[in-house]
């Protein structure tokens, strides 16, 4: 176990467990990773001049951000050339782009008003993927949509859905990557409700009707999204974790699970592998939750880790769909996020390295001691000097602060 003291090549570390490097490298570089283009301009999008709503908030004012299309592509292209491996771009329908277009609102969205998007993603070979906007809207001022009393209301939020199906549909096709479609709803209450069934009665229907309309689900993949409570919406919470699994495992769609949408003590790293035994897909969102769902940039902490190493563990790569999500306005909205993607992929990248048939046999077998003592010593394996082989290969830098740094000076002042 012991035996890479005597070499000290990384790459030989890791031979002396019995994993190849090389394949190891080969697997992270083809991992999708959708990055949400919200960083970029702290959720505002292009559609609405209402504020942010629906329960999430981006606190900061870091100068530079993002005001029009032309900036926020701008913007991911630099954020891009610093992060290695493979992306998609994951857009929300708050992000159409009008221009000389009339304007249509959310319920009247078409392809047509992602054309540039679309352009911007085969240009790069990037897949889109898509989010339905159910907040920050006129429609959902009290933040009540697919499950709102009101009929018009629902019907309105009904018909945005669909048009994003369509839009996805569109969106696989030209790209010929599949899109993932995640549907996400703020409803919920401040206070205690007198009535729990009725809302998520009223929200299973909406789902139903979205749902209804014939899509290729070789191509669009439905996912949904559930959460426990949101700013302002503290006592209820509509699409809770119960409702959502139970509606995708019954309409057969992906769950998504965002691990800021926990109890501060419930780890998404413990539910991946029961939802894999039950779903043939599923969905993420990585952030790091500081205390409630703060939204902060992924950080390499332990649940990062965690995560991807059940993801590895359970050999389950082509089956989890692994997007980033946070949006800090505190710091470079660029670095947020590159440093945040890279967590992820050094998260990948460590448990890609695990010799984890040993941990597994060593855990079968009973023998806890050597298990804790294998552990701990991978701990201290050199995988950042993979990680640099990763970073040449893909021939991006190591040091992406400087380039940040001229980015800012040059780029983002200048706004
Ligand atoms: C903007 C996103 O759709 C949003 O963050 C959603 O995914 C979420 O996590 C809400 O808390
Ligand atoms: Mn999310």
């Amino acid at each position: 176990m012991f035996r890479r003291k005597k070499n000290n090549q990384p790459r030989l570390v890791y031979a002396s467990y019995g994993v190849d490097t090389e394949q190891v490298l080969n697997i992270l570089r083809d991992i999708p990773i959708s990055v949400h283009c919200w960083q970029g301009d702290d959720v505002t999008g292009f559609d609405q001049p209402q504020s942010l709503s629906g329960g999430i908030q981006a606190t900061g004012n870091y100068p530079g951000k993002a005001t029009s299309y032309e900036e926020l592509m701008q913007d991911i292209d630099k954020a891009f050339s610093l992060i290695p491996g493979r992306k998609k771009l994951n857009l929300h329908a708050s992000y159409a782009i009008f221009e000389d277009r009339e304007f249509a609102d959310r319920d009247q969205i078409k392809p047509v008003h992602f054309k540039k998007w679309v352009e911007y993603a085969k240009k790069r070979n990037l897949g889109i993927d898509f989010n339905p906007t159910l907040f920050s809207h006129s429609m959902a001022d009290d933040n009540l949509t697919l499950s709102s009393p009101n009929p018009e209301v629902r019907q309105f939020w009904i018909n945005h859905c669909k048009q994003c199906i369509r839009i996805s549909e569109y969106f696989a096709e030209e790209t010929g990557i599949p899109c993932v479609l995640n549907i996400w709803i703020p409803d919920g209450y401040k206070n205690t409700p007198a009535d729990r069934l009725g809302p998520r009665a009223r929200f299973k229907e909406s789902l139903d009707e979205i749902l209804s309309i014939p899509y290729d689900k070789t191509k669009v993949y439905v996912t949904l999204e559930s959460k426990v409570f949101g700013i302002g919406l503290e006592s209820y919470t509509v699409g809770s974790s119960e409702f959502c699994l139970s509606y995708a495992k019954e309409k057969g769609i992906t769950p998504l699970l965002d691990n800021g949408h926990y109890h501060p003590t419930e780890l998404v790293s413990d539910k991946i592998s029961s939802l894999l035994l039950f779903h043939q897909n599923l969905a993420l969102h990585l952030t790091h939750s500081v205390r409630w769902d703060s939204d902060h940039v992924v950080l390499l902490d332990e649940e990062t880790m965690e995560i991807a190493r059940e993801i590895v563990r359970s050999d389950a790569l082509n089956r989890v769909f692994i997007a980033t999500d946070y949006f800090d306005a505190s710091i470079n909205r660029i670095a947020a996020w590159v440093l945040g993607v890279r967590n992820v992929q050094k998260a990948l990248l460590c448990a890609l390295l695990e010799p984890s048939a040993k941990l597994k046999a060593l855990q079968e077998s009973g023998n806890f001691t050597k298990l804790m003592v294998m552990k701990e010593e991978l701990k201290t394996a050199p995988f950042g000097d993979i990680f640099a082989e990763f970073l040449r290969r893909e021939q991006v830098p190591l040091d992406y602060y400087k380039e940040i740094e001229t980015y800012e000076r040059e780029v983002l002042m200048t706004r």
